[in-house]
């Protein structure tokens, strides 16, 4: 099949990103329709040469499209795949990017017509900023795409989209459904989460705000995603719960840990708390790293 017509629906940080990425790699060969509910975002996506052409009218945006991108926060996604469906061509792939992939593909799988394919998937790569001028080129290069293939999903499906995902530079690997939630719940959803209350214990503590400002690194590492968009992680949460509150169950046992030690003047358990996790994290940053292309 060659890809002629792609559409991106959410042309925020990762619809803005993926058109930009393959925008420079495929210049006029493929042409790019984005659509998008916010006026001034589909405005700043042709200025910033993100997608060809925008539009907020589903007809126009998908009628035309090879391939539609799903960029839009996870709750948005399901409604606004019921308003194009009709508008779908036959052979045409829907593919998402939204962070939670088992509330979606149940739901998505069941929901397509004869002859139009969907195919589950996830960019391991973001920052914090959101939105189409936070879009950066380059945001998909080297960075883990996970694409979640179902027994009913399409290999051949599954093959255009791994495709035209190596022309934005991701590296490709399939997961499964449950092990995907699990995962993205401890590596993502719940570091989110950490990071938020950290920044909302700042808010128990009203007279010492004055002393805020002398917060140093590891304040600003441990919570640089705590300023993420709430829209974004309020969906996230509602749409992985039972990973989450099971990992969150796990964190408050950690802490109680941590909490029993440091009253008791347990040293050789609080040594043993931060030491564990220094190897583990010193070893896996290690590993990580020298696994980068
Ligand atoms: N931000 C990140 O680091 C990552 C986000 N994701 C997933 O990607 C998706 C998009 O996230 P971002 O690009 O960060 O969000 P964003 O907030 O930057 O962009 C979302 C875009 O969708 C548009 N939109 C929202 N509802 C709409 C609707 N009903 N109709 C039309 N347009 C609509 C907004 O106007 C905005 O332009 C989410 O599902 C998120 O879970 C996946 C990996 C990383
Ligand atoms: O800002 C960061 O470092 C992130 O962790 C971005 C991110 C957010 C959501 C995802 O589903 C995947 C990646």
């Amino acid at each position: 099949m060659k890809i002629k017509r792609i559409a991106i629906i959410g042309l925020g940080l990762i619809g803005g990103s993926l058109g930009l990425a393959l925008k420079k790699q495929c210049g006029e060969e493929v042409r790019i329709t984005g659509v998008d509910h916010d006026p001034k975002t589909l405005e700043l996506a042709v200025q910033r040469g993100a997608v060809d052409y925008s539009t907020n009218d589903w007809k126009k945006g998908v009628e035309h499209a090879d391939i539609i991108f799903l960029c839009t926060p996870v709750l948005q996604i399901i409604p606004i795949v019921e308003q194009i469906l009709p508008y779908v061509k036959v052979g045409g792939i829907l593919t998402d990017v939204g962070s939670t992939k088992g509330f979606l593909a149940e739901k998505l799988l069941g929901m397509m017509p004869t002859g139009i394919h969907y195919v589950s998937g996830h960019p391991m790569t973001g920052i914090e900023r959101s939105g189409i001028m936070a879009a950066d080129q380059g945001l998909f290069n080297d960075k883990w795409y996970i694409l979640i293939p179902e027994a009913s999903t399409s290999p051949e499906a599954v093959a255009i989209i791994s495709q035209i995902l190596t022309w934005t530079g991701a590296r490709i690997t399939t997961m499964e459904l449950a092990d995907h939630d699990q995962c993205a719940a401890i590596i993502s959803h719940i570091p989110h989460v950490v990071a938020a209350a950290l920044v909302n214990l700042l808010g128990k503590y009203p007279t010492l705000e004055e002393s805020f400002k002398l917060v140093g690194g590891g304040f600003r590492d441990t919570t640089r995603i705590a300023s993420s968009n709430a829209d974004m992680w309020a969906d996230i949460c509602l749409t992985n719960s039972q990973p989450i509150t099971q990992s969150l169950l796990q964190v408050k046992e950690l802490l109680d840990e941590m909490i029993q030690a440091v009253e008791k003047a347990d040293r050789p358990a609080i040594h043993h708390f931060f030491k564990r996790a220094k190897v583990r994290r010193d070893i896996l940053i290690e590993e990580t790293d020298s696994h980068v292309v």
